[in-house]
């Protein structure tokens, strides 16, 4: 991909919602003042891992003549807590911030999930850009307007839908991100491959390796093809009324595994676990077919993702997973595949087959 003229992907702009674009490339902080527009006040979110970065564009959007600060939130899921975002809300009341002035959201997930939650909650909702730096920020979180915190029972259970009003995917910020973090948003890659476009598969399947670094040979590809899935389907149902469920493939147990983890996990490595089950449970529900089955073993393993979780924690696995939000009152739902590419809903399966595929991810 050439990283002169960036790649635009457009979400939304159906059903009433406000078209926005997801521009990928390099050197992309040259659009932020068209997103801002004629705000006076810039807030500027961002973990303290990235602390010189939050500060530069500070410093960057007070010289173009913006009332800009800077708030520094704790890195990764500490920031998703009703604690940081009153902490957030205590900040912008002090400078005084208005209706027309803009939230900027630097980082990975976690910052742009409590940015963007922020941003729907501060007036009762004020524009907000991302500026995602991890993998899984850029291919998923970022773009679709899901916004929210954690609480001590569950993962994501308090948020908003609330769209940014540009997403800004600079590749260079992904040269300094651990690789840990790189490999976790390889799962919402790999994901995106499941359920709609296996070309994704067959790219890291070529070069397990490359797929681990920002300069493998696949890099641009693998992100902009994921962003289209993600933008397809949030332009098509933004406030999950229906299809936007499939996005959720291995997030059933994925969430519950990340709770009952404190939130110390990365997500990517705990919605791998969860997808694995969820491969697993499509089989023993008899929709899906062997091969595909274990294909999600293969491609998961081959970059580097956890595929089993703890046995004994199965009881309290199966409780939280009653307050996901796909959950409709005492019926428990899953998305599986009813075949590569074929995501489906899967109600009220037997106690007994749900068992039968954690056995199948239990240590
Ligand atoms: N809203 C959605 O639709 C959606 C979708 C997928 C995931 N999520 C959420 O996203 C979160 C996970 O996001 P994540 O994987 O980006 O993790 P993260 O935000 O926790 O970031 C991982 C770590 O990397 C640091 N970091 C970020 N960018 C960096 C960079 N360029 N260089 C060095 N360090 C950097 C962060 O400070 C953090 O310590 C979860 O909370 C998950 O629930 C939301
Ligand atoms: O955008 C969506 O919709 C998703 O489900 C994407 C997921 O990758 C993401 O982790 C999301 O935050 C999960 O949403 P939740 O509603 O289950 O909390
Ligand atoms: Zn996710």
């Amino acid at each position: 991909m050439s990283t002169d003229t960036p790649i635009r992907v457009q979400v939304g702009g159906t059903a009433g919602t406000d078209p926005y674009e997801v521009l990928i490339g390099r050197q992309l902080l040259g659009e932020l003042p068209g997103l801002i527009g004629r705000a006076k006040r810039v807030a500027v979110l961002h973990p303290e891992a990235l602390a010189a970065t939050g500060e530069a564009l500070r410093e960057d959007l007070a010289g173009q003549g913006y009332e800009a600060v800077a708030i520094q939130l704790p890195n990764a899921e500490e920031a998703k807590t009703a604690e940081v975002a009153a902490y957030c809300w205590k900040a912008l009341g002090q400078t005084g911030f208005t209706r027309s002035d803009v939230i900027v959201g630097v980082g990975g997930g976690a910052t742009t999930d409590l940015a963007g939650f922020v941003a729907a909650t501060w007036l009762r909702g004020v524009r907000w850009i991302a500026v995602p730096t991890t993998v899984l920020a850029m291919v998923d979180a970022a773009v679709g307007g899901k916004t929210g915190i954690n609480t001590a029972e569950g993962k994501n259970l308090v948020g908003a839908f609330h769209p940014p009003a540009g997403v800004l995917c600079d590749l260079a910020s992904l040269d300094s991100l651990p690789v840990n973090d790189y490999v976790s948003g390889l799962a919402e890659i790999i994901k995106a491959g499941f359920i709609s476009d296996p070309v994704i598969l067959d790219l890291i399947e070529q070069d397990p390796a490359g797929a681990r670094t920002p300069e493998g040979p696949h890099t641009a590809e693998l992100i902009e093809r994921s962003i289209q899935v993600k933008a397809e389907v949030v332009s098509a149902d933004l406030k999950e009324s229906g299809l936007r469920e499939i996005l959720n493939y291995g997030h059933t147990l994925g969430h519950a595994i990340e709770k009952n983890e404190r939130y110390n996990w990365r997500h990517g490595a705990a919605v791998s676990i969860g997808m694995v089950f969820a491969a697993e449970l499509g089989r023993l529900a008899g929709r899906l077919d062997d091969a595909t089955a274990d294909r999600h073993r293969s491609v998961l393993e081959s970059v580097g993702l956890p595929l089993t979780y703890r046995g004994d924690q199965w009881p309290k696995l199966l409780e939280t997973m009653k307050v996901d939000k796909k959950s409709r009152g005492d019926l428990l739902r899953f998305i599986v595949l009813d075949g590569l590419a074929k995501p489906v809903v899967l109600e009220g399966p037997d106690p007994a087959v749900l068992a039968a595929a954690y056995a199948e991810v239990s240590q």
